[in-house]
C-alpha cells in the first residue's frame, strides 16, 4: 500500500448563484463550491480525492482549515491508517490545538470531511471497489474497527453495532444483486429551487416527471402564500399521485412552523425539512409532535454523531438527511447511518450541492446492502446540477441512481474542470470579473 507524501488542496467554485440552481429561503444565491483534496502518493497507484461542499465566501476558510490537518496524514502510509481507522479518525479529530476550534462542527469539521474521503477515496482505489463495496464487503468487526464511538455509547455500543451488521449479513448477496439490476430510489429537487420563476419550476417538472421520477422536493419559506400558490402550481403539475417534499432551510420559529404547515398541509407534503434551527432538537421534536402526519426531516447541517444520537434519543425526526461531508468523513457517517437503523429512523441523505449526490449513492447502498435492509421511507435526493466535472458521474434511470462500479468515491473531478474552475484564477472566473 502506498505512503501519503502530499496533500494538494483547491478552492473550487461554480457560479451556480448566476442562475440561482440551488437557491432557497436561507441562502438566496449560493455559488456551489468545494474544497477539493488530493493526497498524493509515493508509488505509480491511484490518488486520492475527496471535497467538502460549502457556497462560495467561506471556502477559503475551508481551504486553510485542511492545510492545518495536511500534516496529520502526510508521511502517513496507507496501511498504517486503514489497521486501525477508528484511531485514525480520533487522532486527526483530536490534534489538542486544532480541537479546540470545533470540536467537530464547523470549519474545521468540514476541512475533517474532505480529508477524511479522501482516505476512504485511495483505499477503494487500492482495493479496486467502489466505497459502497468496500464496506459491504467488510466483516461486522472489520467495519465496526473503523469507527470511533467516543461519546456515543449510551446509544450504540460496538456490540450493538456488530450484532445490528450481523443481522443483515445473510441477505446481503440478494440484495447488491437487487440494486444492480433495479438501482436505488431517488427524488428530485431540480424543479423546486426558490429562485426559479412558474415558467421554469413547470418545464422541470414535466420533464422529470417524463423521465421517470415520482418524489419532487419544493424549498418554501418566504411569503406563505406565495409558498401554497407555488405548491399548487406543482401539484397541477405532479398530479396526487406522486409525493411531494418542502424544504424550509432553517428559516422559521417553532411555533411558525406548526402554523405554516397547516397552511401547507393541503398539499400533502411527505415531510417538511430544515423547518427551524438545525440545533434545536428539541424544537424539532415538539413541531414532529405537532405536525403529524407531515414528517420531520432534517441532518445536512446537523454536523457530528452526538447531534445525530440526541435527535434519535429525543425522537425529533422521521428522517434523517446526513450530509456526506458536513459530518467529519464517512467513519462517522457510518456511525449515524448505524444508529439510525438502530432507532428505526429511514436514511435519506442529503444531496443538494456539488459531488453530494456523488458520494451519498455509496451512502445508501450501504445502509441498504448491510446495515438497515429496508428501503421503507428511503429516498435519495438527486439535484441536476455539475455532475459532469466528475469522472464517475452518477447515473440516474428512470428516477433512480444505478449502481457505481467505478473503484473509489466517485469524487473524483476532471483536471480541466478543477484548472477552470480554480477561485479566482481559473478562467470561469476571470470571465466572471
Ligand atoms: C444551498 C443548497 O442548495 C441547499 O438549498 C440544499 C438543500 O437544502 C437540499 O438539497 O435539501
Ligand atoms: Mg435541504
Amino acid at each position: 500500500m502506498p505512503t501519503i507524501t502530499r496533500v494538494e488542496i483547491q478552492d473550487i467554485r461554480f457560479p451556480t448563484s448566476l442562475s440561482l440552481d440551488g437557491s432557497d429561503a436561507m441562502n438566496a444565491a449560493p455559488d456551489y463550491s468545494a474544497t477539493y483534496v488530493i493526497l498524493h502518493t509515493d508509488d505509480d497507484g491511484p490518488e486520492g480525492h475527496g471535497l467538502t461542499f460549502t457556497i462560495g465566501r467561506g471556502n477559503e476558510i475551508v481551504v486553510t482549515a485542511v492545510r492545518s490537518l495536511a500534516p496529520l496524514v502526510e508521511g502517513r502510509s496507507l496501511a498504517s491508517i486503514t489497521e486501525n481507522m477508528g484511531a485514525f479518525w480520533r487522532e486527526i479529530t483530536g490534534d489538542s490545538q486544532l480541537r479546540w476550534i470545533g470540536p467537530d462542527k464547523g470549519a474545521i469539521h468540514l476541512a475533517t470531511a474532505a480529508l477524511v474521503n479522501g482516505v476512504w477515496d485511495l483505499w477503494a482505489k487500492c482495493e479496486g471497489k467502489p466505497v459502497w463495496k468496500l464496506l459491504t464487503d467488510m466483516t461486522p468487526e472489520a467495519l465496526v474497527r473503523c469507527l470511533d464511538f467516543r461519546f456515543v455509547t449510551d446509544a450504540l455500543t460496538p456490540e450493538e453495532a456488530i450484532a445490528l451488521l450481523r443481522r443483515q449479513a445473510a441477505g446481503k448477496g440478494a440484495r447488491e444483486a437487487e440494486m444492480r439490476r433495479e438501482g436505488y430510489p431517488g427524488y428530485t429537487t431540480s424543479a423546486g429551487w426558490l429562485g426559479y420563476d412558474d415558467d421554469k419550476v413547470r418545464r422541470l417538472a414535466r420533464e422529470s416527471l417524463a423521465e421517470g421520477w415520482t418524489h419532487f422536493k419544493q424549498k418554501i419559506g418566504g411569503n406563505i402564500e406565495e409558498d401554497a400558490r407555488r405548491a399548487a402550481l406543482l401539484r397541477e403539475e405532479i398530479g396526487w399521485n406522486n409525493v411531494l417534499m418542502m424544504d424550509a432551510n432553517q428559516v422559521w420559529e417553532v411555533d411558525e412552523t406548526v402554523a405554516k404547515m397547516r397552511r401547507l398541509a393541503e398539499f400533502h407534503p411527505l415531510w417538511i425539512e430544515e423547518p427551524t434551527s438545525p440545533d434545536d432538537i428539541l424544537g424539532h421534536a415538539e413541531i414532529r409532535q405537532r405536525v403529524s402526519p407531515i414528517g420531520v426531516a432534517t441532518g445536512e447541517h446537523c454536523h457530528n454523531k452526538v447531534m445525530f444520537k440526541q435527535f434519535f434519543q429525543a425522537e425529533a425526526l422521521d428522517y434523517c438527511q446526513l450530509d456526506a461531508a458536513r459530518l467529519g468523513g464517512l467513519n462517522e457517517v457510518i456511525l449515524v447511518v448505524l444508529m439510525a437503523a438502530k432507532f428505526g429512523v429511514p436514511v435519506c441523505p442529503h444531496g443538494g450541492g456539488v459531488g453530494l449526490c456523488e458520494y451519498t449513492q455509496h451512502i445508501s447502498l450501504f445502509d441498504y446492502i448491510a446495515v438497515s435492509g429496508s428501503l421503507q421511507g428511503r429516498v435519495l435526493e438527486y439535484v441536476d446540477h455539475l455532475h459532469d466535472h466528475f469522472l464517475d458521474p452518477v447515473v440516474i434511470e428512470r428516477g433512480r441512481y444505478r449502481v457505481p462500479e467505478a473503484p473509489g468515491y466517485s469524487i473524483t473531478m476532471h483536471p480541466e474542470s478543477l484548472v477552470r474552475h480554480r477561485y479566482p484564477d481559473g478562467a470561469a472566473w476571470q470571465e466572471e470579473a
